[in-house]
């Protein structure tokens, strides 16, 4: 099934917005395995065995792997996702962006390598950096909009001779030129409700990644009242507020409670009154 269908499939099945990013750094596992490289495909797999219903996507970030040379445990744990939640799509976050030579390498890699539904790009090398990964039928290209970071202003606010900002220049290439596929997303971080409406605006469709509540402080309510619309995917990414909830054995359980509670706040601001 592709990247779409098998959001939309999830995101009814489960009545969830909520991504589960899985950050593995080992330095702030639970005691037992604190510190230990080789249990990176352990921690993350008790993560996804506690949140698999509750979720509608998850997200690996390739460098918590492959900093501590655990590509090979990135592997195991795309595989066992697969198998034990094979209705949930796995966007690989590895926000590429290259010359197209290049860029076929990193498509292989995120699509044949790690077997991965979607993956995150950096559009700002232009159409021909992002083309390579359309050869791969069906799969996700999420393409970095307007990033959940205050230094993402530097160049994303920048203001074109056209009158509009950057990031609106990008949600509109995504949503039209850019997507005769139908298979383009667009990052936008939750700690920019405003810019979230506005690219909302511009990409009435698109599906949406959103990382920023938790640990970045993002607002759910906020970001579903800018950002939902019955017809537009949107994907609410939390990694810490849930991988590291608990240092302690009962690491699993208390990752399942935080999830179930950010599922629940999306849910409920879906059905609030607008203000
Ligand atoms: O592409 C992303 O996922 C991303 C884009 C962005 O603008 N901001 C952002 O935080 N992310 C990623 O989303 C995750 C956020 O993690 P927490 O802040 O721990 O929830 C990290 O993996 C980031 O790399």
């Amino acid at each position: 099934m592709n990247f779409t269908s098998l959001l939309d499939h999830v995101t009814h099945r489960h009545e969830s917005m909520l991504c589960v990013g899985l950050d593995p750094e080992p330095a702030k596992f639970p005691v037992g395995m604190k510190g230990d490289e080789r249990r990176i495909f352990e921690f993350c797999a008790r993560i996804v065995d506690a949140t698999k219903d509750l979720v509608c996507a998850f997200k690996p970030q390739i460098a918590y792997f492959a900093a501590h040379r655990a590509e090979d445990q990135l592997e195991q744990l795309m595989a066992y996702i697969r198998r034990v939640a094979p209705d949930v799509p796995i966007i690989l976050d590895a926000k590429r962006g290259d010359i197209g030579a290049t860029a076929e390498q990193y498509a292989r890699e995120a699509f044949v390598r790690y077997q991965s539904d979607a993956v995150t790009l950096s559009p700002y090398m232009g159409f021909d950096s992002i083309e390579p990964y359309l050869k791969y039928d069906g799969k996700g290209l999420i393409l970095l909009c307007r990033t959940s970071n205050p230094g993402g202003s530097d160049l994303q606010f920048q203001t074109l001779a056209s009158g509009e900002k950057l990031y609106e220049e990008v949600a509109r290439l995504a949503a039209g030129p850019w997507n005769a596929s139908g298979r383009l997303g667009l990052v936008v971080g939750a700690t920019f409700p405003e810019e979230l409406k506005r690219v909302r605006e511009l990409a009435p469709t698109l599906p949406l990644l959103i990382p920023g509540v938790g640990a970045q402080g993002g607002d759910a309510a906020a970001t579903v009242a800018a950002a939902w619309r019955p017809d537009a995917p949107i994907i609410v990414n939390s990694s810490r507020a849930v991988l590291y909830a608990s240092q302690g054995e009962d690491y699993a359980l208390a990752a399942r409670q935080v999830a179930q509670a950010t599922r629940e706040q999306l849910a409920r601001a879906r059905f609030a009154p607008a203000t």
